[in-house]
């Protein structure tokens, strides 16, 4: 096969291949093969013959990496990208790279969501050898764009203080005017004209419901060893902030400790935003502090509430465990459901968001807050399962169900296995991990859970990424 030098100098790529794609792999490439060698291509559809521009292809490399930058042979699913800076096709003919965040742009949606369906379905299987087909669902109105969603946004700052993007895969920065998978809240700040002179990066957080914004600005390491340099970007955000009314502004100070979370310091409003999420008929707000985690899709705290409700099928008087608990999403709805006969333990391990757990439940007695990683949490339980209620025991009940949400690297073995040795009737797993969630799965299959129902919900339009909740009923006797 025919390999060119590309004449694209700027661009990191050294040369032009010809491809017919395969399936798209976890990850969002797809895979394609080149003289016997697996090349994974991004900015492709499975189907199609592509050129591609090769990143990574080292002699004795067992697979390359590459970009599809020309289509010889479209899909039927293909659209042109609707946000020009990601686009990969536009950036290789114009000699630069295209800013990360929607590789899956130029793929119509109900595409993208077929082909996150089939990265569940194939990773499932190839991990842990279960076979299922899951449902697909998205969330809030279908949007065909795929765009005006992210309710959170990280944007680097370029020397001169504009916010940018990083190219894809890539160190270099890109300026950027717009960012067309915020919610519109983010283009009323145009924090584009914000001079952020000083800082390494800016966290805007813009409430689904339409709440007062957050803008977190982390100083670069120069800045927060200099009281003037320092004063003068406070200075500049809180006139920048005070031109846009309600408008809540702070200084994101990395810890000095490994580990430790990093420091709000207010400038502006408040150090945390307010989520209202209505859902399973009944409507609660959450306190979440300064970069704590929140569900990112402004429509994604319902529908995941509801996915988990109906698949938990919390009754009153039941004991559940809502583990990797963040501020107590899942909990509090779970804990109406129980009603005051029952009991949620819910654990996370960021101290701030404990805080804002004890204090977004604080009317729901039946609720307990437990500080602390979930494999030592749950040791804790086995070790005394008499141990009180409120002591973080479970006076000694037993545990309907558990529900979990770990963060990409997902439970582990050590919590899979004490979640098995807990023996609950139902495990409800939310995970934005295939990869991660299949190793859990296969454990917890050796351990007696069978895989019921699943869910591959579209939280992150234009984007590889996925959200899937599985659901896993115990088939064998409680060790
Ligand atoms: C994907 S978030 C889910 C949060 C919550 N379910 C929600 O939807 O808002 C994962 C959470 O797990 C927490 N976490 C990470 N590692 C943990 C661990 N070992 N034990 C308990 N919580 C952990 C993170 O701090 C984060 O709040």
């Amino acid at each position: 096969m025919a390999v060119t030098d590309t004449p694209h100098d700027c661009v990191d790529v050294d040369r032009l291949i010809e491809l017919e794609v395969g399936a798209v792999a976890h990850g969002g490439h797809c895979v394609a093969r080149h003289e016997g060698r697996v090349v994974f291509v991004r900015h492709a559809i499975p189907g199609e013959r592509v050129r591609v521009a090769l990143t990574e292809s080292e002699e004795g490399a067992r697979f390359w990496r590459g970009d599809a930058v020309e289509i010889i042979r479209p899909s039927e699913f293909r659209r042109i990208h609707q946000w020009k800076l990601a686009d990969m096709l536009r950036a290789h003919a114009s000699g630069r790279l295209p800013v990360g965040g929607a590789e899956f742009g130029h793929i119509v949606v109900p595409h993208q969501r077929r082909l996150k369906a089939q990265v569940y379905r194939d990773t499932l299987a190839r991990i842990a050898g279960i076979t299922v087909e899951p449902e697909v669902m998205f969330a809030g109105e279908d949007e065909p764009t795929g765009q005006r969603w992210r309710t959170r946004n990280a944007f680097a700052v370029t020397p001169n203080g504009r916010i940018a993007m990083h190219a894809h895969r890539s160190g270099t920065l890109v300026a950027v005017r717009n960012m067309p998978l915020g919610v519109p809240a983010l283009d009323a700040l145009a924090l584009w004209d914000w001079d952020f002179s000083g800082a390494e990066r800016v966290d805007v957080t813009t409430p689904a419901d339409g709440g007062r914004p957050l803008v977190l600005v982390t100083p670069t390491a120069q800045t927060r060893s200099d009281e003037v340099g320092l004063g003068r970007l406070r200075t500049r955000i809180r006139q920048a902030a005070n031109a846009h009314g309600e408008l809540s502004t702070g200084f994101l100070l990395p810890a000095k400790r490994r580990n430790a979370p990093a420091k709000v310091e207010r400038i502006t409003g408040r150090t945390w935003v307010e989520e209202t999420v209505a859902a399973h008929g009944v409507t609660r707000t959450f306190r979440v502090s300064g970069d704590g985690f929140w569900q990112v899709h402004k429509d994604a705290a319902t529908t995941l509430v509801d996915a988990v409700m109906e698949d938990a099928a919390p009754q009153p008087g039941q004991v559940v465990a809502d583990l990797y608990a963040g501020v107590g999403l899942f909990t509090a709805f779970l804990a109406e459901a129980v009603g005051p006969g029952g009991h949620i333990l819910s654990v996370e391990v960021a101290p701030h968001a404990s805080r804002d757990a004890l204090r977004n439940l604080h009317d729901l007695p039946q609720a307990t807050v437990l500080n602390g990683p979930t494999d030592r949490v749950l040791g804790n339980l086995l070790a005394d399962p008499d141990a009180e209620e409120q002591d973080g025991g479970l006076a000694g009940r037993t545990l309907d169900t558990v529900v979990l949400d770990p963060p990409r690297a997902g439970a582990g073995r050590r919590a899979v296995e004490r979640i098995i040795a807990l023996a609950p009737e139902t495990v409800v797993y939310v995970s934005c991990d295939p990869a991660s969630l299949a190793r859990d799965l296969a454990w917890l299959a050796r351990g007696g859970y069978e895989v019921t129902r699943a869910r591959v919900i579209d939280l992150y339009p234009d984007t590889h990424h996925l959200e899937s909740v599985t659901v896993l009923t115990r088939t064998a006797p409680a060790v």
